[in-house]
């Protein structure tokens, strides 16, 4: 017996009852599995008889030595000692752990089962290798489960098994598979302990191709899940929220919901583009396009829960956002099974309800809701502590709207005051503000939580000001105002960006050099007056050169908006310096670029910077290329690939937006300076583009 280190991270546990291995052979079956990856094998027979199961344990036995992996029996000791395999899984109404140590001795692994801290503990006092814990989810596996604990139940055990100084390796079990391992692994994690794998029965014994899901499973044992997302800490939450509205630009959710012609309306307003599809066959293409999903339970019927849970899958699987709106989660039994059906299939982004739907997410049986009712009963304090503590059991963001909305990322909670009365008198507004949060989820760049609540300041400020227009005398002139406002917040805020690369060695050998030097004197003017951020980069400067002089005054005079001066190697500007700056995670952004050479680094800039979520302006006047021909060959390809190919003078009105901002006079002035510059520039430069 002994084995000095095992590997935990995927357990199986067999089981040879026709309903899981049909009609096949029990050591066959285990063979595969092992070829696709199991760590650790318990031979778990709960009928057989003794010699039966010792002849069954000393042929497993020889094949998992083959594979040096340990075989562990379940609750047998008698048969552990008789095979000499490696040890034994016990539960806690079998053998006492300290019994099975003086029998198998201090080398024998011990694995036990339990469901609580106080079990924990006290396998971990004992001596216990390793523990099993459960049962995270119903399973009919086995039916015989004493406690159902979930992913927030293990968690529980694994921070107090920390916090006791244990260093005891974990995995849980229950109804786990490849559809929700790895959510599991990551909702189950404690601040100080994870998991070290997870054990498995029906996932990989019943399955077709136990190799090939043992295999799948492994892989997905080893990744990070595509869904994870890192949270910045309350104070970067509180600097970017003061950049609140910018945050929803340029997104592109997929909208499932009821009032879909108002959240049409709302996402266009601002910048982000629904897809109506309530079609869960739609998903794994429309999850490709880069957007976030709403889950939206305005309806619960079996085939629309079924898309919602197809749809849920595509998307955790493509590691892209979900935000979930649990309607009227309390009103029906029916609802309440869904919002269980819904949480314990996938992993959820952001959960956003009133007070009685919150509550009925928790878990909270004692509420009753009446339709979608928003009534309220809980104080501020424990509103507060109940977003809290269901954003941490769920890992993710929990947003609980009412007259003050109160969101939370599990460590902090925020409250938000605002939003105005006609926004209660509308129908739709709730699910509109999860439009609206969804849009700001979509890009992966942004902080979640900043996000969600950048989303929520947007949407109620807009009703704020909406509902203080002169023309507004009620919910149906409100109505149209409200969307109004939701447009102009998104377009004054909108965030650009500045990247220019132009180097001297290039000089003699570009196209029209000295018409890009004009276009990007005239942006860099431009960028200075409108605060634009500007990044600029060379390309192997000892060799190529720095920055040409004509743009050195400007860039010097720019000052502290020159974010970043980097030499690169990469042939994209879009570097880690540059990807990584707070302009750019907080928030999509609208970048616009300068420099050469257009088919190779402006166009893998631009490439790169759309991958990223961000809108791509590049200006046909102010980029080139050593051959003409290539140019327009760049342009039209990046047009294709979703940038947008314009001039100069047309994107610096269009930063501007409104002849009414303070600095629309000094911009004339640069546009009327640069005419000349700007005829030459056009001339020279777009006669072989466009
Ligand atoms: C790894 C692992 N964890 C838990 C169990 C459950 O064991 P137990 O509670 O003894 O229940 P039975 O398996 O005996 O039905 C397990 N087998 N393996
Ligand atoms: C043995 C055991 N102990 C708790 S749940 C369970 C069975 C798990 O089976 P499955 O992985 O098929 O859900």
């Amino acid at each position: 017996m002994g084995m000095p280190k095992v590997d935990y991270s995927l357990y199986l546990v067999t089981d040879s009852t026709p309903a899981i291995l049909g009609n096949r052979q029990l050591t066959h079956v285990v063979e595969e599995a092992l070829r696709g990856g199991v760590t650790v094998v318990q031979l778990r027979e709960k009928t057989a008889d003794t010699a039966d199961m010792i002849s069954t344990a000393r042929e497993l036995h020889g094949i998992t030595q083959k594979y040096g992996v340990p075989l562990l029996i379940n609750d047998r000791v008698d048969v552990a000692l008789a095979v000499g395999c490696e040890g034994v899984h016990i539960g806690q109404d079998d053998m006492e752990l300290s019994v099975a140590r003086k029998l198998l001795g201090p080398d024998a692994i011990i694995g036990v089962t339990v469901s609580s801290i106080e079990e924990a503990l006290r396998a971990c006092k004992g001596g216990a290798d390793y523990l099993g814990i459960g049962t995270v989810y119903a399973t009919p596996t086995k039916t015989n489960t004493k406690d159902i604990i979930g992913t927030a139940g293990v968690r529980e055990i694994l921070g107090k098994i920390a916090e006791a100084r244990f260093d005891i390796p974990t995995v849980c079990i229950g109804g786990i598979n490849e559809s929700n391992l790895q959510r599991i692994i990551f909702q189950s994690g404690a601040a100080r302990k994870g998991l070290d794998g997870v054990a498995l029965v029906s996932a990989i014994m019943a399955a077709p191709d136990p190799e090939g899901a043992a295999s799948e499973l492994f892989k997905l044992v080893k990744s990070p899940p595509a869904f994870r997302v890192d949270m910045g800490p309350a104070d970067v939450v509180q600097r970017q929220v003061a950049q609140a509205p910018s945050i929803i630009q340029a997104l592109t959710p997929n909208v499932e919901q009821v009032v879909q012609n108002f959240a049409a309306n709302v996402a266009l307003a601002i910048g982000a583009s629904p897809i109506m599809a309530g079609y869960g066959e739609e998903a794994p293409d429309l999850c490709k396009l880069g957007g976030a999903l709403v889950i939206n339970m305005g309806s619960v019927d079996p085939a629309g829960l079924a898309n919602y849970l197809k749809a849920l899958r595509a998307y955790n699987q493509a590691g892209r956002p979900v935000m979930f709106d649990p309607v009227g989660a309390g009103a029906t039994s029916i609802r309440r099974e869904a919002v269980k059906t819904i949480m314990t299939n996938g992993y959820l982004d952001v959960i956003k309800g009133n007070e009685g739907e919150i509550r009925t997410v928790f878990g909270d049986s004692q509420e009753q809701q009446r339709g979608v009712d928003s009534s309220s009963t809980l104080d501020e304090s424990r509103k507060a502590r109940l977003v809290l503590a269901l954003a941490a059991r769920e890992k993710n963001v929990v947003v609980m709207t009412g007259k003050t909305d109160f969101v939370s990322d599990g460590e902090s909670v925020f409250a938000i005051d605002n939003g105005h009365e006609y926004l209660g008198l509308v129908t739709g507004t709730g699910c509109t503000l999860g439009t609206a949060i969804s849009a700001a989820i979509a890009s992966r760049k942004a902080n979640r939580l900043t996000a969600v609540i950048a989303a929520i300041l947007h949407f109620e400020i807009a009703a704020e000001l909406a509902a203080e227009r002169p023309e507004v005398r009620g919910p149906g002139t409100f109505l149209p105002a409200f969307l109004d406002e939701l447009y102009r917040i998104r377009q004054a805020t909108a965030s650009s960006e500045l990247i220019c690369d132009i180097q001297e060695k290039f000089r003699p050998v570009i196209f029209e050099f000295d018409k890009v030097i004009l276009t990007a004197r005239k942006l860099l003017r431009a960028a200075t007056h409108l605060q634009i951020p500007i990044f600029v980069t060379t390309q192997n400067r000892a060799r190529l050169g720095d920055t040409v002089p004509e743009l050195q005054d400007l860039l010097a005079g720019a000052g502290p908006l020159v974010k970043a001066d980097v030499d690169k190697t990469l042939f994209s500007m879009w570097l880690p310096e540059i990807a990584s700056h707070s302009h750019f995670t907080s928030s999509p952004s609208e970048v616009v670029i300068v420099g050469l050479e257009s088919h190779i680094c402006v166009t893998q800039t631009a490439l790169d910077l759309l991958q990223a979520g961000h809108r791509v302006y590049v200006v046909a006047d102010g980029v080139s290329s050593s051959n003409r021909e290539e140019v327009g060959v760049a342009l039209a390809r990046l047009r294709q690939a979703g940038a947008v190919v314009t001039t100069s003078e047309s994107w610096i009105y269009e930063c501007m937006g409104d002849a009414g901002i303070p600095e629309f006079k000094e911009m004339v002035k640069v546009v009327k300076e640069t005419m000349g510059d700007t005829k030459v520039a056009l001339q020279g430069l777009l006669g072989s583009k466009i």
